[in-house]
């Protein structure tokens, strides 16, 4: 089976590890000045598939920017664009203001990182770390000494003479990512960078990330389908569908001001309360009536530390979730078969209800 996140050249071939060295290994500049992504008017077509529709996208100089999506809805189409691993069939890429649309990769001064990084298993990490300024001929101590301080920012001090089979799968992406800014990028795109690692490893590398990127400066574009990763790590956050996008805001904004239904959907739990789409924690549960509060019944109450979520049947027999705490639920007294009332909170109120 093919992986759907896997770089693909445009014939639909995946890139050889030298290909993806590559990228880099033509980087000169040291990230300074304005490096901000803008595209316009993309479009990419893959046969009679519109996988890109007219994407206008501006992403500031100096932040982190998510492309959040469902699978197939072209996120890692939109950053191969950007990358130069794809050409599009229409519509402009420039970096740092520079029409760069039909530039080669190696020539976009871009560091990658993918799912599956392609390490050089005969290299050490300081080797693999090391590649892209080597091939540019920086004097060996030069070297050296990048490589050591990339490592140590990228906690990986120590770990020099190893081997990437030596290293746990966290440890191999945090070397990407230290290979891929070794040749001072203008750009980073990730692409599902921690993807294939266990949920804990994946919320630890996420802060990481964060911290680095702010360290660092450089101007990354982070791909994920994951939204609490995307509403964690990044400044700001394009949501896309069908090779659309849909919203780009801040995590705030597209949270509480989601834009449609779709983007409300993707971006966190919802419930439908007489029609309308509602997040879980802005209803509120009572024993009585209050204002034209909606009747349900209890069927479910499960709690999850903190949280406790409650399954709801509603007159009509839909059923919606709401959201509480366990403090309320104790109050509430809440338990399966119990008849209740929902109603939707308005923002800052007190959700506890003497009833
Ligand atoms: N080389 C290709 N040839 C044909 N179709 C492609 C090719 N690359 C991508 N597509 C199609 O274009 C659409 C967008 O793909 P893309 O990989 O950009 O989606 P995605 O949002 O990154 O999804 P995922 O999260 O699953 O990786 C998909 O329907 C995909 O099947």
């Amino acid at each position: 089976m093919t992986d759907q996140n896997a770089p693909r050249r445009t014939d639909g071939t995946a890139p050889s590890a030298a290909d993806l060295h590559g990228l880099v290994e033509g980087s000169t500049a040291i990230a300074s000045g304005s490096h901000e992504i803008a595209v316009s008017g993309l479009q990419k077509h893959y046969g009679d598939y519109h996988a890109l529709r007219d994407i206008d996208l501006t992403i500031p100089s100096g932040s982190l920017t998510a492309l959040l999506g469902p699978s197939g809805s072209g996120k890692s189409t939109l950053l191969r664009a950007i990358a130069g691993l794809e050409v599009p069939d229409g519509g402009v890429v420039r970096i740092g203001g520079e029409d760069v649309t039909f530039v080669p990769p190696q020539r976009r001064e871009i560091g990658f990182v993918f799912q599956h990084y392609a390490a050089f298993k005969h290299l050490t990490v300081r080797d693999n770390v090391g590649f892209g300024p080597s091939i540019r001929k920086l004097p060996k101590d030069e070297i050296r000494q990048r490589v050591d301080e990339l490592l140590e920012i990228v906690g990986l001090d120590g770990y020099q003479d190893r081997y990437p089979s030596q290293l746990s799968g966290g440890q191999r992406q945090r070397m990407a990512l230290a290979r891929a800014l070794a040749v001072q990028p203008k750009v980073l795109l990730l692409d599902e960078p921690f993807g294939a690692l266990d949920a804990k490893v994946r919320e630890d590398l996420r802060q990481w990330l964060r911290q680095l990127q702010t360290e660092t400066g450089v101007t990354t574009v982070l791909v994920t389908h994951d939204q609490e990763e995307a509403l964690d790590v990044a400044d700001h956050i394009a949501v896309l569908a069908e090779g659309r996008i849909e919203q780009w805001g801040t995590p705030r904004e597209v949270y509480d001001e989601p834009a449609n239904d779709f983007v409300k959907g993707f971006l966190g739990p919802t419930a439908r309360l007489r029609g309308e789409l509602v997040r879980p924690h802005d209803l509120v549960l009572s024993l009585r009536r209050i204002d034209d509060a909606e009747p349900v019944t209890v069927e479910r109450v499960v709690h999850l530390g903190f949280e406790v979520r409650v399954d709801l049947r509603d007159s009509g027999g839909e059923a919606l979730s709401a959201q509480t705490t366990r403090g309320e639920a104790a109050r509430l007294d809440l338990h399966q078969g119990q008849a209740l009332f929902v109603r939707l909170g308005r923002p800052g109120e007190d959700r506890v209800e003497v009833a």
